[in-house]
């Protein structure tokens, strides 16, 4: 039996978690970016590596279907997963942002409507800021939202820029950095702590 298991997301920072591991010597057969297999063992069969959806790899984490997970810090802060965030991989590197068009007033309009893949996101920055908000929720494309009317701004990742710059949006206010990070079940910290303490150990040291 595998020593213990990690869910790995899927997506555009599948090739760089993938590259990590690898580093670290451990590798699993027919594991790439684009596989369709979703269960794979290393060599001597001591992990299980699951190739799930990012917004999915908090959820098999917190309830111990995976005792560690590599994941971004967007879909870690949108599931609120009951988890430990141990290590920033410095992978994916992003940010979220408020957007909208240029000379966008924040403070005169109430409720402000926000387009968003990340509904909690928004809600907690916006009640941190005590501003009253409806939100919108999309699932991708959301920069047309400002632009056609059906939202005054978004909440959402920014990378390069390029996607708000196309569309004619800037950057309202930061939000936060965004990275990958290698999150842990609470309980199996404490009940697969040696193998758990030695992997960590092990990304550590390979983390350029
Ligand atoms: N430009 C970017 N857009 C979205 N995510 C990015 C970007 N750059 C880095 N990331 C990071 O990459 C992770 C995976 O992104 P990806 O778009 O593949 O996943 P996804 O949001 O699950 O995609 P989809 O919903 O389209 O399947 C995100 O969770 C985020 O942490
Ligand atoms: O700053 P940039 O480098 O342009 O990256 C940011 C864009 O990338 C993501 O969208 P994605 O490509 O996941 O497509 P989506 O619209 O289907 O969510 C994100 O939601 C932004 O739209």
């Amino acid at each position: 039996m595998a020593a213990f298991t990690i869910a790995v997301a899927k997506g555009r920072t599948a090739d760089q978690s993938i590259h990590l591991l690898d580093s670290m010597g451990i590798t699993f057969q027919q594991l790439t970016s684009s596989s369709r297999k979703l269960i794979f063992y290393n060599s001597d069969e001591t992990i299980k590596l699951i190739f799930v959806k990012g917004v999915d790899v908090p959820t098999y984490v917190a309830k111990g279907a995976a005792d560690i997970g590599i994941v971004g810090k967007d879909n870690i802060l949108e599931s609120q997963a009951d988890v430990y965030e141990v290590l920033d991989l410095k992978i994916g590197t992003c940010k979220f942002a408020v957007a909208g068009k240029p000379g966008q007033l924040l403070d005169t309009i109430k409720p402000l409507t926000i387009a968003t893949k990340y509904p909690t996101i928004a809600r907690n920055y916006f009640s941190r800021k005590g501003k009253s908000i409806d939100i919108v929720k999309l699932n991708g494309s959301v920069e047309l939202a400002p632009l056609i009317g059906l939202a005054d701004v978004i909440v959402d990742i920014v990378e390069t820029g390029n996607t708000l710059r196309e569309n004619g949006l800037i950057i309202l206010e930061e939000v936060e950095p965004i990275s990958t990070r290698l999150i842990v079940n609470k309980a199996s910290f404490a009940l697969k702590s040696q193998a758990i303490h030695s992997f960590i150990q092990e990304v550590q040291k390979n983390l350029t």
